[in-house]
């Protein structure tokens, strides 16, 4: 897409929780990339609500699930309204993909970590932030 005439709201990021409830108004802007890399609207709906996946779930999933990498692009310089609604494990707890997700024969994707330094890393990374998808949680606790 050709960016020169739209607005980046928020850059590319993928969420830390494990689901993300969203709401946006009718402007709209949201869109979340596909499996091939090409970007899609998430057009609004009234009445509706966005549930993304977050990185938690990823993790938590072994990858059976994957943390969508979305962004926020406006077509003309307006206002608009979301709310976001972040459902994460409570800080203290460690995730670990259940050996029945992983599955037999499988590998396991991620080290076992305890989601407030997940947070953290990400907080004290400027590439973890909201301006692209630099660090993820694979970044954090996948295994090489
Ligand atoms: O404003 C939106 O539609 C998306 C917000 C979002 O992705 C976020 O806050 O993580
Ligand atoms: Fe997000």
């Amino acid at each position: 897409m050709d960016l020169d005439n739209h607005i980046e709201g928020l850059g590319m990021h993928t969420d830390m929780s494990c689901i993300t409830i969203l709401y946006q108004d009718e402007i709209g802007g949201l869109q979340v990339k596909t499996h091939e890399g090409k970007w899609i609207d998430i057009s609004p709906s009234e009445g509706s609500l966005v549930v993304n996946i977050g990185d938690m779930m990823q993790a938590w999933s072994n990858d059976k699930l994957r943390s969508s990498e979305h962004r926020v692009i406006l077509k003309q310089p307006v206002n608009r309204f979301s709310l976001a609604f972040f459902w994460c494990f409570e800080d203290e707890k460690v995730i670990m993909a259940p050996n029945e997700v992983v599955g037999e024969g499988n590998k396991r994707v991620y080290d076992p970590f305890v989601c407030k330094d997940y947070v953290k890393f990400r907080e004290n990374n400027q590439r973890g932030r909201f301006e692209k998808v630099g660090y993820t949680v694979r970044d954090f606790a996948g295994i090489k």
